[in-house]
């Protein structure tokens, strides 16, 4: 282990991607090692069977890369702190942290309110944002948290709590950068229940209180050097999407394609496939921390012709309620680690 640390130390960048077995995660993954081939680059995932596959597709195209492996289901509070615990053993510092795993489990299309919205003068917005059309049907961890809550926030939170030393490191900078969604709703969030326990739209709620704890991340440790982003992929196609659509053959959506390159052409978020998708998570691998503005989103846009580019959106997030769901989250860390005897 010291030998490893010791090689890490010699300053090839460490990027850990959570989620990084398929869609946008592995597609940031490729594009990170078609920028920087000598990057450590750590792929965290749930199960090894995908992600050793993941890994010989990014050692397929770039021979050489130095592609690790991680256990890491983050819905499970055991898991997070085995990872982190293999982590702190494996580096000495960690350079960007993508924490982009999500889950929308069990979606439910509407598709009366989907056609009802396309006949109304918000059907660009509800093409894009997908708000109005879905509903969730959540379930508890064997935690006792509410899964979507646990595996898309809090698993990721306690990630970053548990590598605050390979982060917050003297005389050097890290990013942290969560994969948001312009899906995020504050109408679907509320403090009294950060977990959704009791509404019908956990992945937005969840997405919320995402960005809300990027805006806290940075206020509490920027001082540190760590420095958190949000970014949206747009609307890509992806295990997750395709699974709004069960029914939907292969060969159908095909069918449907065409009709979304054309309604690219008036709403730029549909960006469709996971390297479009990835643009900002990379745009934001080039950029200096210190010059990017906690309160915006980086959105992922692709131009009706193809072309890709990022854009900042101010967030409809405020300093109080952030800091108030940081606070939360303290606690619930504090209940989960004196619960297993660890503080
Ligand atoms: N697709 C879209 O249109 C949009 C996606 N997003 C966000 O992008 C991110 C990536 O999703 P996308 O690429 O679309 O979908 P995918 O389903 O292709 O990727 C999701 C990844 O997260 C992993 N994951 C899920 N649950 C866990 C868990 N408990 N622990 C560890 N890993 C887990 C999946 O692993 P496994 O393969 O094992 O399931 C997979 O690797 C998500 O956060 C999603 O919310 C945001 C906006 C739009
Ligand atoms: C087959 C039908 C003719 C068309 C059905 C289209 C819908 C399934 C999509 C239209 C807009 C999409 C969308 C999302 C999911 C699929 C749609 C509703 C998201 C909600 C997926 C997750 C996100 O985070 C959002 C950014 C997406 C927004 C657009």
């Amino acid at each position: 282990n010291k030998l490893l640390k010791l090689q890490s130390s010699k300053m090839n960048k460490v990027v850990l991607v959570t989620g990084a077995n398929s869609g946008v995660g592995l597609a940031l993954c490729e594009r990170l090692l078609g920028e920087d081939p000598g990057l450590q680059l750590c792929l965290a995932c749930r199960n090894m069977c995908r992600a050793q596959a993941a890994r010989a597709a990014l050692l397929a195209s770039h021979p050489g890369a130095q592609v690790g492996l991680l256990q890491l289901d983050t819905s499970s509070v055991t898991s997070v702190l085995n990872a982190a615990k293999e982590v702190k053993l494996r580096y000495s510092q960690m350079d960007y942290l993508y924490l982009n795993a999500g889950i929308m489990p069990n979606p439910q299309f509407d598709v009366k309110a989907f056609f009802k919205g396309v006949f109304s003068r918000n059907v660009v917005n509800m093409l894009a944002t997908g708000e109005g059309i879905l509903k969730q049907k959540d379930s508890i961890t064997a935690d006792g948290m509410q899964e979507v809550f646990a595996t898309n926030l809090f698993g990721h939170f306690l990630l970053v709590r548990e590598l605050e030393s390979l982060l917050c490191q003297a005389g050097r900078t890290s990013q942290v950068i969560w994969t948001s969604s312009i899906n995020a709703q504050q109408s679907a969030f509320s403090l009294e229940d950060v977990q959704h326990r009791q509404g019908s739209q956990p992945y937005s709620s969840s997405k919320y209180a995402t960005d809300l704890l990027s805006v806290a991340l940075n206020t509490h440790l920027n001082s540190q050097g760590l420095y958190s982003s949000v970014i949206c992929p747009g609307f890509v196609m992806t295990k997750l999407t395709y699974a709004i659509l069960p029914a939907f053959p292969d060969f159908l959506w095909s069918l449907v394609m065409p009709l979304f390159w054309f309604i690219r052409i008036f709403t730029n978020t549909f960006t469709l496939t996971p390297y479009n998708g990835a643009e900002a998570l990379l745009w934001l691998f080039h950029q200096k921390p210190e010059s990017l503005d906690p309160y915006s989103k980086y959105h992922s846009l692709t131009s009706g012709r193809g072309a890709n580019h990022i854009q900042p959106r101010k967030m409809d997030v405020d300093e109080d309620l952030s800091q108030a769901l940081y606070v939360k989250l303290l606690e619930l860390e504090h209940g989960v680690r004196k619960r297993r005897g660890t503080e």
